[in-house]
């Protein structure tokens, strides 16, 4: 679902989130300073653009890009192309040739800015004369990133921050566009206090804007969790989104015990422990790539977020069982079954995406699972497609809003709408009515998503019951998950067979999961 998030940042950024009870962000590739650069470098790229910092037939000198500028024209692409932050900065950060502290301060920059847009923009804004929406989109994002720095990190001094981006400006733009940046930038240090994200949020008139306003996210979001789940919580939402994300890997239990995973890590400088959501997961807590691991290639483990590990384990599948994954899709959780049934019995995993059919072949081939067979097809379909009553299980991770993956894509904050919620909820409810009647008689149907909307999940699930009364809740889940559901606070009360997990339980995936039992007649 999530791409791989690996490794600590080797700057080890001490900023002034951490003072604040957050930990620095890890850095969200593989290191990029041993890898030769391939290609354009991202400043070329952006020489390119800005319209003549070289001519034509001048001979090209490659200067190697600097943090700041790999992370500009990553924040310049995630905007443009309304692309996810994740694949964009994993790509530059290979084609860049940055030291892995460098590669650290880029990621920093990127995740920070996105994070922390609103409150960037509040500032920015008091400063600029004609406001930012006629600047360039590589000037607002330099601004933007110079200004989470001035900000936000306490261990880049104000004078670096500042020239650095001056410099920037001069190499990409005319002087006018260098001096405004000095101008503003220096404006904003002086006034740093008067527009500091917890001045603004203290003359909010209404909560959901001071929330929005102290940790950075659209008013009518923050609005929607204080209804759905209390300001309180909302606000604990709202922090943990902000709060740099696990990198966790979920063990094949057919080829290694969390104890040997743990070791094995250790062994290439990777300090792990077990999860306390997941009965198979491992949490990185200090060294390299995940995915640049022995483990990961032979198969011994797969990169996933705590929360997503749950949903297999919540569907109990069993050896021998015939079981039909609508959304499969890189096939994280098609896998997990197949591991769980000890790759015995059938997996048909689908996808709409003809070529997302090879990336579930490549993950059940990596974990030599054999029982797993990729498909490509509209899961609305899929009840034409399977004769009835098929199948002792069948998986609906639906497509979603991702509202419970901002930690990893900061940038969902801004690209999802309210009228996003109400087209995709439309989608999941014409999935699960359509997929409902593959289930056998006494089999199970699970639901799951990766956001915390409630129209996407319970209540989603609470219409499919109405609609579908020879379906029931199923509370029957491993007591082991949920004994550690519990301790968290994620289950309260008697259990009913779903679970909607928050990102501040325990700082995973936010992610909601319900199992239902087709009565027999
Ligand atoms: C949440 S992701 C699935 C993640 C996957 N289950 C995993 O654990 O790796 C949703 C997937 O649904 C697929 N999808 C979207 N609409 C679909 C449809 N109508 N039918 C089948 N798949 C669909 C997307 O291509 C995407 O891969």
């Amino acid at each position: 679902m999530s791409g791989p998030t690996e490794g600590n940042n080797g700057s080890a950024l001490r900023n002034k989130a951490k003072r604040q009870g957050e930990q620095p962000r890890q850095q969200n590739a593989s290191p990029a300073g041993t890898k030769k650069r391939a290609g354009h470098t991202a400043q070329s790229a952006g020489a390119k653009k800005a319209g003549g910092a070289q001519s034509a037939a001048a001979p090209r000198v490659q200067r190697p890009a600097t943090a700041r500028e790999v992370a500009l024209e990553a924040l310049v692409k995630i905007e443009r192309e309304e692309a996810f932050s994740n694949l964009v900065l994993n790509s530059a950060l290979q084609h860049a040739e940055l030291s892995r502290a460098d590669a650290g301060l880029a990621t920093e920059l990127v995740y920070g800015t996105l994070q922390r847009r609103l409150s960037l923009d509040h500032a920015l804004s008091a400063l600029a004369a004609k406001g930012l929406g006629k600047l360039e989109p590589w000037v607002l994002q330099l601004l933007r990133l110079s200004a989470y720095q001035l900000l936000f990190l306490d261990r880049i001094p104000a004078h670096a921050a500042v020239n650095e981006a001056v410099a920037i400006a001069k190499r990409r733009g005319h002087s006018g566009i260098s001096g405004m940046v000095n101008g503003m930038l220096r404006n904003l240090l002086r006034r740093r206090d008067e527009l500091a994200p917890e001045a603004a949020a203290e003359s909010a008139a209404r909560p959901a804007l001071r929330i929005a306003l102290r940790h950075s996210y659209p008013e009518w979001l923050v609005a929607r969790w204080i209804a759905a789940y209390g300001e309180a919580a909302a606000e604990q939402i709202c922090a943990a989104g902000n709060a740099p994300p696990h990198a966790s890997i979920r063990v094949n239990r057919l080829r290694a015990t969390r104890e040997e995973a743990i070791a094995i890590l250790a062994e290439s400088g990777i300090e792990a422990a077990k999860s306390a959501v997941s009965p198979a997961g491992v949490v990185a807590q200090r060294g390299g790539s995940l995915a640049d691991t022995i483990g990961f290639r032979d198969g011994r483990w797969t990169i996933q977020d705590e929360s997503s590990m749950l949903v297999a384990q919540a569907a109990r599948p069993a050896a021998g069982m015939t079981v039909l994954d609508c959304c499969a899709a890189p096939g994280g959780k098609t896998t997990h079954l197949a591991e769980l049934m000890g790759n015995e019995g059938r997996v048909i995993a689908n996808d709409v995406h003809p070529h997302k059919q090879a990336l579930i072949e490549q993950q059940a081939e990596r974990l030599g699972l054999t029982c797993v067979e990729a498909v490509t097809g509209d899961a609305a379909e899929l009840g034409e497609r399977y004769s009835s009553e098929s199948f002792d299980l069948v998986l609906l991770d639906a497509p979603c809003s991702g509202l419970g993956v901002i930690a990893r894509k900061p940038e969902i904050k801004w690209t999802k709408s309210e009228g996003d919620i109400r087209e995709i909820a439309a989608i999941q409810k014409k999935l699960i009515n359509g997929v409902a009647g593959l289930v056998k008689p006494d089999g199970r149907l699970v639901y799951s998503t990766c956001t915390i909307d409630r129209d996407e999940n319970d209540r989603q699930i609470s219409q499919f019951l109405k609609d579908h009364p020879e379906y029931t809740l199923d509370a029957e889940w491993p007591a082991e998950l949920l004994e550690s559901l519990r301790s968290a606070g994620a289950v309260q009360g008697e259990f009913t067979g779903a679970l909607q997990l928050l990102p501040n339980h325990f700082g995973s995936d936010g992610f909601y999961i319900a199992t239902l039992r087709k009565r027999t007649v």
